[in-house]
């Protein structure tokens, strides 16, 4: 795999908290330094980002995260802006936060109290909540956040768009949605995933703060990749040979989608094993297929036999017919690409699997693997895609907005491409086709996971630019052929 050297660290609110201590403990940097830093960063962004504001208004909350708010908000006057800013609530005696609102205040500054605002405003600033949020917003904090989003002005964030939790991106009430978010120090990890795209377009100001004091963050961003070029020798044989086994009654298609992406992925020989009905149909729409009819176990055998990877799940069913290809493949403990009926099957049925595994769930399936609500999978993602990679043993790709990879090892990589239009059929066994195909190739299961998750996405927003409604999985092989090939971004 070849990839740019640029890393983008993500952290939790936790380890963002101990980042704090630290720059103040080891480095000397007092927290309100920081905090100083953190609203210049802030308003100079504001300015780059909407040069003709003249009007701000800020709504600050009662901790530091209001602090940041009284600070870009003494700035802004500084700067010639008029600035309404209102308060809801008093900070703590003696926080860092205390002390920005009373400089606001020496300043010439009028803290309101909240109330539905009269005046326009070119951009609102979001000082309520940070890295502090701890409970779904109430009372005023609530009215303040939905009158927010009622106004149509621009929104910046402060650190993190108020509602949305820094670790999970999950709402547990009512959010800002910000057009920018000016992340402080470090990224927050739940900014990249679910309902962190709240945040809008993120900047990173490190206030300063050497990166040695960050320590080992909690996740990655994927940077985009391709493999490396072709050996000018290279033949079929090389390149590895992907048997699909899926499709039954009805659902070919599934199997027939995950076939060609293998094929449009750079595997050498992609095979099929379906319902012998699929044959004819699949053989002729793409004869580089080799489709072949299976009633059971004996004829998948020698197909099996053939295969260096299996992509295991596609239209399969939960049948008896899928039922007992799911077991005999399973028992063939090739490097496997496990989805979609594959992983209710294994839900039904807890058995051993093979060494090499990619598991591709959907947060429903990964709340059914984990004996959970969806809702509970999506509260947070990081910890459900954990939590599976360690029980399966395997590489999981847990699917949805910020795709992420985890692996058995603890490590997580998260997607920042995609969009909703790839909320469609046939997306999912995509997916499968194109990392069954990255191991067919000789990727190893995270390489192949975070490779196969990064080129999909990427190929479906190449793919969105003719109109994000209406892309269909089959769109997104040409764009894929070329990104993988180092020829479009
Ligand atoms: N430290 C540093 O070096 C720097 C920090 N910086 C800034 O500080 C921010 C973190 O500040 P913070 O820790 O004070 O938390 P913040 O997000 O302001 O929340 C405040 C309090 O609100 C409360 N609360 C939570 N949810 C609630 C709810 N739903 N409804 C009602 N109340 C709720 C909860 O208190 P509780 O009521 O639970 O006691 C919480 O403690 C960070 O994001 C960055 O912007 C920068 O200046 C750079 C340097
Ligand atoms: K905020």
């Amino acid at each position: 795999m070849t990839a740019p050297s640029i890393d983008i660290a993500l952290f939790t609110s936790d380890q963002a908290r101990a980042i704090d201590r630290r720059a103040t403990d080891e480095a000397g940097m007092p927290g309100y330094e920081l905090m100083n830093r953190a609203a210049a960063s802030a308003f100079a962004m504001l300015r780059r980002r909407w040069p003709a504001a003249r009007r701000l208004r800020v709504v600050c909350g009662t901790g530091n995260n209001g602090g940041d708010g009284y600070l870009v908000a003494r700035d802004a006057r500084a700067s010639g802006c008029e600035v309404v800013l209102f308060a809801l609530g008093e900070p703590r005696p003696g926080s860092d936060a205390e002390r920005a609102r009373r400089d606001f205040e020496k300043a010439g500054g009028v803290v309101h109290p909240w109330g539905p605002p009269t005046e326009p405003a070119d951009v609102i600033v979001d000082a309520i909540y940070g890295t502090g949020l701890n409970r779904a917003p109430e009372g005023v904090a609530k009215a303040a956040i939905e009158a927010m989003g009622t106004e149509g002005a621009p929104i910046l964030a402060l650190d993190v768009p108020s509602g949305v939790s820094a670790d999970t991106g999950a709402c547990p009430g009512v959010a800002v949605r910000a057009e920018a978010t000016a992340c402080f120090i470090v990224h927050k990890r739940g900014l990249h995933t679910h309902q962190g795209e709240r945040a809008g377009a993120i900047e990173l100001f490190d206030l300063g703060v050497p990166a040695s004091l960050r320590g080992t963050p909690d996740a990655h961003l994927l940077q985009p990749a391709t493999l490396p070029p072709r050996p000018r020798d290279a033949h079929k044989g090389t390149n590895g040979h992907v048997l699909v086994i899926g499709g039954d009654h009805g659902t070919g298609g599934a199997a027939r989608m995950a076939a060609e992406a293998a094929a449009r992925t750079g595997a050498g020989l992609v095979s099929v094993a379906t319902r012998e009905e699929n044959v004819l149909a699949m053989n002729a729409a793409r004869p580089e297929l080799m489709a072949r009819g299976v009633d059971g176990p004996q004829t998948l055998a020698p197909l099996l036999d053939k295969a260096s990877v299996l992509a295991l799940g596609p239209g399969l069913g939960q049948a008896a017919w899928g039922h007992a290809l799911w077991t005999t493949a399973l028992d063939a403990n090739l490097p496997t690409v496990l989805d979609a009926d594959g992983l209710n099957l294994l839900h039904a049925e807890p058995r051993d699997l093979p060494g090499r595994l990619v598991i591709t769930p959907h947060p429903g399936e990964a709340g059914r693997l984990l004996d959970r609500s969806t809702a509970d999978v999506q509260d947070d993602r990081f910890a459900a895609a954990r939590e599976l990679a360690r029980r399966f043993r395997a590489t999981v790709v847990l699917k949805g907005n910020g795709s992420l990879v985890a692996t058995p090892q603890g490590a997580v990589f998260v997607c920042p491409w995609g969009n909703p239009g790839m909320a469609s059929g046939g997306m999912g066994d995509t997916l499968t086709g194109i990392i069954a195909g990255l191991l067919a190739q000789g990727c190893d299961a995270t390489e192949a996971a975070c490779l196969g998750v990064g080129l999909h996405a990427r190929a479906a927003d190449v793919a969105a630019r003719a109109g994000e409604r209406g892309l269909l999985a089959g769109d997104l092989l040409e764009p894929l052929r070329r990104l993988l090939n180092g020829r479009e971004d």
